[in-house]
């Protein structure tokens, strides 16, 4: 029997997320019209004999999670369960500290996953590298070939060309390691949590010789550079490299970008979620999604990398390109909407044209990643796509270009490069 743990985080993780993150739980943002997660759960229901997905975080309990996970159990008909952390214990602490939940009815292996990374998940294959050395393979990371420049922000993996074997890891390093970054995607052997407790007893003991020590300090670790980093070059840490695409989602700009990753992989997977062109409806550019309930003008022009959500009304002539459109919004007729997030039950006036600048990784390189740019460079907002939050409402021919909108804002006039607050 199998197991997967998602590592869903917590709340004030998703800055980079804002305001987006104020209405949902970032997990739960929509990639390619359904929720971050169910990218991942859905992986998982393909995995022969995976009984229980846990997601692990530190978000209070809340409705939208629960109905997500009603939902998610019934459509993919495996068990899921939220387990809360009472505050952030790390990528290792939360599983340590969850350990016997995991452990109950006896995996013989779990996967681990970030919430926040989009995946083709070859978990099959991850479990068949595992198979076939059964002896030595007890851990297995993915890894992805990264340029040498963006290696730097992740996980740096050397590893022993004729076996796999992690012979090195080092944590987003000052100065270049490998081009072989960590996906955030591992499948364990249960003995994992012998070597998590050697680092849990080791913070006991190092805040017993401290003063005004903390008891919740012991319980945080990271698997990154507590464990992975202690475990390379002993002959069980292996990583399995994909070719397949892969992509961190830490900013806005990046939902965008991983939307556009998963829109792509519908043509295999879900066919049925992609939108065609046909007599009187609306012209279809590339890969597009349009939710079934959302009410679109025959006129209209939408995609390439388009996400129309539930309830969504499009006017006469709108354009739409590389977006996302969340549930209730409302483009009124002749708007123009570019590389840009539109929030929940927000609503566009006519000929208003709201405008982002992508933030796409370099098309020239094929290992370059998406950049999860910072909000203001030298003092200025770096320009990015447009977020609007939710209901905000853009009035008739203005133009919004490069700037995030705060929930409920109704602006009179057009904006350039600012953060409406
Ligand atoms: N439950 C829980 N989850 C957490 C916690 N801290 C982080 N997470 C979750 O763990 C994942 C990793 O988050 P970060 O700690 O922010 O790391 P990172 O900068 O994304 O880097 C990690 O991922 C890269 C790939 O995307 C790796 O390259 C890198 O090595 C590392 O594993 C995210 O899904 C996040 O929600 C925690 O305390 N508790």
């Amino acid at each position: 029997m199998l197991k997967a743990v998602i590592l869903i985080g917590g709340p004030q993780k998703g800055t980079r997320f804002r305001p987006l993150s104020f209405e949902v739980p970032k997990p739960l943002f929509p990639v390619a019209g359904v929720p971050m997660l169910q990218h991942h759960i859905e992986a998982c229901s393909k995995v022969p004999n995976l009984k229980e997905i846990l997601l692990i975080g530190y978000y209070q309990p809340n409705e939208a999670l629960s109905r997500f996970l009603v939902t998610a159990q019934q459509e993919f008909k495996v068990a899921i369960r939220y387990l809360q952390e009472f505050s952030a214990l790390g990528t290792g602490g939360g599983i340590y500290h969850f350990r016997d939940q995991i452990l109950s009815g006896g995996p013989q292996a779990f996967f681990v996953m970030n919430a926040d990374v989009c995946c083709a998940f070859p978990l099959l294959q991850m479990l068949e590298f595992q198979k076939k050395h059964e002896e030595t393979h007890r851990y297995i990371m993915l890894g992805t070939t990264a340029n040498r420049t963006q290696s730097l922000n992740y996980g740096c993996i050397v590893a022993k060309a004729d076996t796999q074997e992690v012979l090195h890891y080092v944590e987003k390093p000052g100065t270049f390691v490998s081009d072989i970054i960590n996906c955030g995607i591992y499948l364990f052997s249960p003995s994992i949590f012998e070597h998590i407790a050697e680092v849990f007893k080791r913070n006991q003991q190092d805040l017993q010789l401290e003063e005004n020590s903390s008891w919740q300090r012991t319980e945080v670790i990271r698997l990154e550079q507590d464990i992975f980093t202690a475990l390379a070059g002993r002959g069980q840490l292996y990583v399995y490299k994909t070719d397949g695409f892969w992509s961190q989602i830490k900013s806005a700009g990046s939902a965008i970008y991983a939307s556009r990753l998963y829109l792509d992989q519908y043509h295999v997977t879900h066919p049925e979620r992609l939108a065609h062109n046909k007599a009187g409806a609306p012209v279809i550019l590339g890969n597009v999604y349009v939710h079934p309930t959302a009410n679109v003008d025959p006129t209209a022009v939408l995609g390439p990398n388009v996400s129309i959500g539930m309830g969504v009304t499009i006017g006469a002539g709108v354009r739409v390109r590389e977006s996302i459109i969340l549930h209730g919004a409302v483009l009124q007729d002749h708007s123009c909407v570019l590389n840009t997030i539109v929030g929940w039950d927000s609503s566009i006036g006519r000929w208003a044209r709201v405008e982002g600048t992508p933030s796409d990784p370099n098309p020239n390189d094929p290992y370059a990643k998406i950049d999860s740019e910072t909000l203001f460079r030298e003092g200025k907002l770096t320009p990015s796509i447009t977020i609007l939050g939710c209901n905000v409402s853009i009035p008739a021919e203005v133009v919004i270009l490069n700037s995030i909108v705060l929930p409920h804002k109704e602006l009179s006039r057009s904006f350039k490069n600012q953060i409406i607050l």
